[in-house]
């Protein structure tokens, strides 16, 4: 296995009227080629920021971005040029991603135009390969976004993504907005096209059962920082941060095979803007003691997999 993007302490603050809002602070991972990582947390913790500042729509504070080795975290326009195609991106609402007054087949030739990679002549027959590829029946060349359903126009917006030939796509909440049956179709596909075309994806997500159908890893985020980090299926099987545990209480079908201790997720997340050191989430949490105001370090308790919790040890050995 080789790493296709690492983190480190990757930094994304805004300046507000309030102060410096700490969307992104301090995050390290690493994503392995043709793998997924996903990322869940309410909403605020800095999930979309994250994605956004990875492929550079967003500049950041500080810290490091490596992308197959090469140190990214600032690069010249014509390296952001190609960037912008190994590394893409797709939002919730497909609306917003597509031109309506351009119908399905004008959305993905366009797509395919600014690649500058095809003649004129083998764009007709690229825009078939990726309407097949994403499924996307030939008779829908001429319909319009508003003629399609959700599925449809999301399958539009993954062609034109693939249009490029990325490498890498930050997934930012793709399915929430559709059907729970259409959403099962559209996470098939993702997966298909992963293991054909060797795709890595940052998942995106506020919903846990998502996440843990698509992800090889998880990452756990609250108010910025990264929390917990595991493989995919231990981290339902034996989360050790109590934000996680107050997380993964709140899905009762959730498929949990070890008993767990039922946390309820109490009061409101705090303020991004000038957090106080230590750790963000002490405020919520029955377990907080003196240590908790402290900065707390991300520790990897079991192979793999790191909690940054002063008494995860304790409370969970
Ligand atoms: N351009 C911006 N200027 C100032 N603050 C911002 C900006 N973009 C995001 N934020 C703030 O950064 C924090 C993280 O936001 P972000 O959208 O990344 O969270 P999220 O976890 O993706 O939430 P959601 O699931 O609601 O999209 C929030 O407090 C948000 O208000």
């Amino acid at each position: 296995m080789s790493a296709l993007l690492e983190t480190q302490n990757l930094k994304k603050y805004f300046k507000t009227s309030r102060g410096l809002l700490h969307a992104v602070d301090d995050v390290t991972f690493t994503i392995q080629k043709g793998k997924t990582m996903g990322i869940v947390g309410e909403s605020g913790c800095g999930k979309s920021t994250l994605g956004r500042t990875l492929i550079h729509l967003l500049e950041s504070t500080g810290g490091r971005i490596r992308f197959e080795g090469r140190d990214i975290t600032s690069v010249s326009r014509r390296e952001l040029k190609k960037l912008r195609e190994e590394m893409q991106i797709i939002f919730q609402d497909p609306f917003s991603s597509l031109n309506p007054r351009y119908t399905v087949e004008k959305a993905i030739q366009e797509a395919l135009r600014l690649t500058g990679r095809y003649s004129p002549s083998q764009i007709p027959k690229e825009t078939d390969r990726l309407m097949e590829l994403v499924g996307i029946d030939q008779r829908l060349r001429t319909s319009y976004p508003h003629e399609l359903d959700g599925g449809r126009r999301q399958r539009v917006v993954i062609a034109r993504a693939l249009a490029p030939n990325p490498k890498f796509i930050v997934c930012d909440e793709p399915v929430s907005a559709l059907d729970v049956s259409i959403q099962a179709q559209v996470l098939n596909l993702l997966q298909d096209l992963q293991e054909n075309m060797g795709l890595t994806y940052l998942f995106i997500t506020h919903d846990l059962s998502v996440v843990k159908h698509i992800s090889d890893d998880i990452c756990v985020m609250y108010l910025g920082q990264m929390v917990e980090t595991s493989p995919s299926d231990e981290l339902f099987t034996m989360p050790l941060h109590p934000y996680t545990k107050a997380l993964l209480s709140a899905i009762p079908t959730i498929d949990i095979h070890t008993p767990m201790e039922n946390i309820p997720l109490e009061g409101e997340l705090t303020s991004p803007v000038d957090p106080q050191p230590g750790c963000r989430f002490a405020a919520r949490c029955k377990y907080v003691c003196e240590a908790c105001g402290k900065p707390q370090q991300l520790e990897e308790l079991r192979p793999g997999h790191f909690v940054s919790c002063c008494r995860a040890k304790e409370l969970n050995m």
